[in-house]
């Protein structure tokens, strides 16, 4: 198989005296989705952010397409072509729909790429185009949360991190919110995402890594995760 494009190997990280990641690896090959999954406090997040330089690395690595970018800083990371939508819909909300796009291209400096790349962003989320001078306060939930994808896409990214993209959307927009992630692999993009919506995660995604307090449970690709008795009894509700 080729290389990965991110690889994270035997990742421990602490905060304080409290080591809650213990030797965790993740692969993402290009064009796939790959998801983490696990209950509350598994040490999801916190694997994400040691990714985007948010949390210290104190053991193990980082690799971004085949450099060591173990601890880069925050702010290097979208100039390697890693964008991050963090949990909570977070958006400019006092700023239009199209000023908020334009601030994911923030290292684009010709601004006729960054035109081009809004236009890119409403095509896949024609919504957006539909509300694009509105505040985006005024936006509902699910739209703000498109809005925070499209903002991601901005730069072009070669890998997209999402947060729990789901969380706390109407169940109509945790349909469109899985429907476009699948779009945007479909269109050759690469993501790796955070669920607690385990079930729906794994069956978009390539594959999946059940993480239990802060170890490497199971990794498998999704539809084998999802057909897992034990992952079914564990991550999945028992359903
Ligand atoms: N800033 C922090 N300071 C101290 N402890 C933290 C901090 N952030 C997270 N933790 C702890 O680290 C552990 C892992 O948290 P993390 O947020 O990575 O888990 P998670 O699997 O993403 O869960 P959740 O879905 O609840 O966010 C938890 O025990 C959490 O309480």
């Amino acid at each position: 198989m080729t290389k990965p494009l991110l690889s994270i190997r035997d990742l421990g990280v602490s905060y304080g005296a409290v080591q809650v990641l213990f030797g965790v690896s993740i692969d993402v090959h290009a064009g796939e989705i790959v998801s983490i999954i696990g209950p509350n406090g598994a040490g999801k997040s916190t694997v994400i952010k040691a990714v985007i330089g948010l949390v210290e690395v104190q053991q193990g690595s980082v690799e971004f397409d085949g450099r060591d970018t173990t601890n880069y800083p925050a702010h290097v990371i979208p100039s390697l072509g890693v964008t991050y939508v963090p949990q909570g819909r977070i958006v400019f909300a006092q700023m239009t729909v199209s000023d908020n796009l334009e601030m994911g291209a923030f290292l684009q400096r010709d601004a006729r790429k960054r035109r081009e790349a809004v236009q890119a962003v409403f095509e896949q989320f024609p919504r957006l185009y539909e509300r694009r001078h509105q505040p985006a306060g005024k936006l509902s939930g699910g739209e703000q949360q498109m809005l925070a994808i499209g903002r991601a896409l901005m730069l072009n990214p070669r890998l997209v991190i999402l947060d729990e993209p789901s969380l706390g959307l109407s169940p109509k927009y945790v349909d469109i919110i899985f429907e476009q992630l699948l779009a945007l692999k479909q269109q050759g993009r690469t993501l790796l995402m955070v669920e607690q919506n385990a079930a729906r995660a794994l069956e978009l995604s390539d594959r999946g890594y059940a993480l239990e307090l802060g170890h490497n449970r199971f990794a498998d690709t999704g539809a084998r995760l999802l057909a897992n008795e034990d992952v079914r009894r564990m991550y999945l509700g028992g359903a």
